[in-house]
């Protein structure tokens, strides 16, 4: 199979500690393990918001520390625990994302298509103060897909959010990744999740990379 994401003798402080790991493309992988044990450290390093102090990171190939690390962030997109939403329309949330990632504005019916697969039935000119805090991660999830990544990163939505909301995101990205091809790769603390979403599972302990089981 092939990989999107390959890890050589990484450490990253004394916090994760992995000796090897494929990340299979165009599969969903979970990452799992208990809190504290580096799960969020180690979805940081894949998108270089963080850079592992030893060890090498490829992506498709390519060394991400030779990257151009705003370039990896149009292909790799992280959406994290508590998502930034602009105090501001829906509709310029859309566009500052697009903006940022230096890419072309859409027009109101393609972002209207985006919010429709979140199932988020508002109008574009709504502001964002107006949404309740799952509709706001829905918003930013919308945001994420229209941004088209090749691989999205998933962190387990802050525990504020109520269990509906986060089978919700986490069923609609899977939905999203299929129809489009795409690899996911999310982070939960729930190994029932692991097991029905997850085609590759990713178990961390203590910092260490203990697992990976092929389903
Ligand atoms: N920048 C940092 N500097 C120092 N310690 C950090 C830093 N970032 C994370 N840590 C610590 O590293 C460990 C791993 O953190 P991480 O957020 O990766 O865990 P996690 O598995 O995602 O946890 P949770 O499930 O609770 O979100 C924790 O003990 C955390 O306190």
């Amino acid at each position: 199979m092939k990989s999107v994401f390959q890890l050589k003798q990484i450490q990253y402080k004394d916090i994760l500690q992995v000796e090897h790991m494929d990340i299979p493309l165009h599969r969903i992988t979970c990452i799992v393990g208990e809190s504290g044990s580096g799960k969020t450290t180690l979805l940081k390093m894949l998108n270089a918001l963080i850079s592992p102090t030893q060890g090498e990171i490829y992506f498709q190939e390519e060394r991400i520390q030779d990257m151009d690390s705003v370039q990896l962030r149009r292909k790799v997109i992280m959406l994290g625990q508590n998502p930034v939403v602009f105090p501001s329309t829906i509709r310029d949330n859309f566009h500052a994302a697009l903006g940022f990632s230096e890419r072309a504005l859409l027009p109101d019916q393609k972002l209207e298509e985006y919010l429709r697969m979140v199932h988020l039935n508002k109008s574009l000119d709504q502001t964002v103060e107006s949404l309740s805090g799952g509709e706001r991660q829905r918003l930013a999830l919308a945001r994420v897909f229209a941004l088209d990544p090749e691989v999205l990163l998933l962190d387990e939505p802050s525990s504020a959010l109520d269990e509906e909301t986060e089978i919700f995101i986490i069923e609609e990205t899977v939905n999203y990744a299929k129809k489009f091809n795409k690899t996911v790769i999310m982070v939960t603390h729930s190994k029932l999740i692991a097991e029905i979403y997850g085609e590759n599972i990713i178990k961390i302990s203590k910092g260490r990379y203990v697992r990976e089981e092929g389903q």
